[in-house]
């Protein structure tokens, strides 16, 4: 069945980011609408059950519209129903653990929003201590790379790219250090930082874009980093 597809997308958002990476491995035509989150068109909320991006709108030859929600669902729907290069392992098992580290991405992204918004500079550490312990128990997961996988760029790496480039920004603003001890996942991060559909998913402006976000939001994270 011929279809179109429609993503529901904020400039900033990592989890619409990952979607859109598939989207770019898979070579898939799609069409990106922005939105605004602070003022949600009616439209928008229809479609999103927790009025969040991205959504993916799916209509089929006969213009019927299907709207689906939550990234690592959309990212799934794409790697089974789009041809191109296979984003997860043929094995039931290893695809298992794939989906495990999808989440667990997910997981490192709301950790970091919590460090974002605290005044105090004992919770602020706590929760980057967290943060840093997270990504030691990537480091342990990680083999000779370049990927998370091996040689093959799979959907973790296109949950993770997006991770580690909101890091990228959020580095000049605070000294986090989450990666002083993990060479393999700063090596990870620099090799998915070169990758064309990871450096394609965002504008040009991303990076001023994010900067300006997080210095309008995070006045107690730029006090610590002071
Ligand atoms: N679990 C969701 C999280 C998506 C999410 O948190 N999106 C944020 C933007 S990065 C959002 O839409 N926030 C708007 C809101 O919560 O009102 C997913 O993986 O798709």
């Amino acid at each position: 069945m011929a279809q179109k597809l429609t993503l529901i997308s904020h400039k900033l958002c990592p989890y619409v980011q990952r979607a859109v990476i598939a989207l770019n491995e898979k070579g898939v035509p799609f069409e990106r609408v922005d939105i605004d989150l602070a003022n949600k068109p009616d439209w928008f909320l229809k479609i999103s059950p927790l009025g969040k991006v991205p959504v993916l709108v799916v209509t089929g030859d006969d213009g019927k519209e299907i709207a689906l929600f939550e990234s690592n669902v959309i990212c799934e729907y794409i790697e089974e129903t789009q041809a191109g290069a296979k984003l997860h392992p043929q094995d039931a098992l290893q695809r298992a653990q794939h989906r495990a580290w999808m989440e667990f991405g997910s997981t490192i992204l709301s950790e970091l929003w919590g460090l974002e918004t605290t005044g105090d500079p004992a919770v602020f550490e706590s929760k980057r201590q967290a943060v840093a312990a997270k990504f030691a128990r990537v480091e342990e997961a990680l083999g000779k790379g370049p990927f998370f996988a091996g040689e093959h760029f799979s959907l973790v790496d296109a949950v993770f790219a997006p991770v580690f480039r909101y890091f990228d920004v959020f580095d000049e603003l605070t000294d986090l250090s989450v990666f002083a001890d993990t060479p393999k996942v700063r090596a990870w991060r620099e090799e998915l930082a070169k990758r064309p559909s990871v450096r394609t998913a965002v504008g040009a402006d991303y990076p001023q874009l994010l900067h300006a976000f997080l210095v309008r939001h995070d006045a107690h994270m730029l006090k610590l980093a002071a």
